[in-house]
């Protein structure tokens, strides 16, 4: 089984974050791992809180995960200091693994989730490291000073300020897609926009997805293809009940809640996932993960 290792904060609200990550990890079929940075007091209307975890702590939770299991893949999300993106940065300096940096920035409620001197640190010292990075439209102007939603050229000025690509996430903008530049090639990979109260938690979703493809071995491209559909149909079938703002994304639609009990003899383990009803009451299947 893959292993991926998300370092980045946690979501009281279940939506963003760690919380994401580790559901879109389960969709991938990959073993979730974690190094917590901070924790946010948060829901769907806004952040309220932020705790942030000493960096040495952060320095011991990924030598404990890489140094016994290991991993095929890292990915970052909500840093939050300059001292952290510091440990994590030298953490990963040398293991040669692939990463996806997600440069979170500011939450989709507007609350700051990077403090604004640490922009400089993440992008001299985490885009290097970085097999990708990957930006949603507003953070990709931010961090290139750019005043454009060409995201072509918004990736390409990102692969020259250190990153190994850039892929520019379609959730905003006048066109819906997202755009990935290798250094080389670009290629666009147009996403279907949902008209859904429930985006929260897209990004993280996406970068998620994303890692795990990476670390299951797929190639660059395929695991964008990968990691915006999953992302994608995650937004479709968003929770917009859940919360009085923009309710969570639902990575894992495709498992329902109303599987029957344990039938006796399994221990308390439920069959792994109930057939289809035929009633098409489950929904749409998930997408293809290959
Ligand atoms: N309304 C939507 N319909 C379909 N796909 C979407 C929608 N919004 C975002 N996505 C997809 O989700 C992924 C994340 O994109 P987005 O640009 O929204 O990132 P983000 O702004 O970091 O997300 P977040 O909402 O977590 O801040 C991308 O693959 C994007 O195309
Ligand atoms: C802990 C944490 N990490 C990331 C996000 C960004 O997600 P979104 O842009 O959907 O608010 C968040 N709100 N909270």
């Amino acid at each position: 089984m893959a292993r991926v290792l998300s370092i980045a904060s946690s979501d009281s609200g279940g939506g963003a974050g760690i919380q994401a990550d580790l559901k879109a990890f389960a969709r991938c079929g990959a073993h979730g791992m974690t190094a917590i940075v901070a924790l946010t007091a948060q829901n769907t209307l806004g952040v309220t809180s932020i705790a942030e975890q000493s960096p040495d702590f952060v320095r011991d939770q990924i030598r404990a995960v890489l140094d016994d299991i290991g991993a095929d893949a890292v990915k970052t999300g909500m840093l939050f200091s300059s001292a952290i993106i510091e440990a994590v940065a030298d953490e990963l300096t040398g293991r040669g693994l692939p990463l996806v940096v997600d440069p979170v920035l500011v939450a989709s409620s507007g609350s700051r989730l990077l403090l604004p001197e640490a922009v400089a640190t993440l992008t001299g010292l985490l885009f290097p490291l970085a097999t990708v990075v990957t930006p949603n439209l507003p953070e990709a102007q931010a961090l290139t000073g750019l005043d454009t939603e060409d995201r072509a050229v918004l990736a390409q000025r990102l692969v020259e300020m250190g990153a190994g690509a850039a892929l520019v996430t379609g959730g905003h903008g006048a066109i819906p897609a997202d755009h990935l530049f290798d250094g080389r090639t670009h290629l666009t990979i147009p996403v279907p926009r949902h008209e859904v109260a429930a985006t929260h938690g897209a990004g993280c979703t996406h970068s998620a997805a994303l890692a795990a493809g990476l670390a299951a071995g797929l190639p660059l491209a395929d695991a964008a293809r990968r990691a915006s559909a999953i992302a994608s149909d995650a937004v479709a079938n968003g929770l917009a009940d859940i919360g009085k703002g923009d309710g969570p994304v639902h990575v894992l639609y495709c498992l329902r809640g109303d599987d029957p009990p344990a039938p006796p003899g399994m221990g308390g383990l439920r069959p792994p996932i109930s057939p289809p009803r035929g009633d098409g009451a489950e929904g749409a299947p998930p997408p293809a993960l290959r």
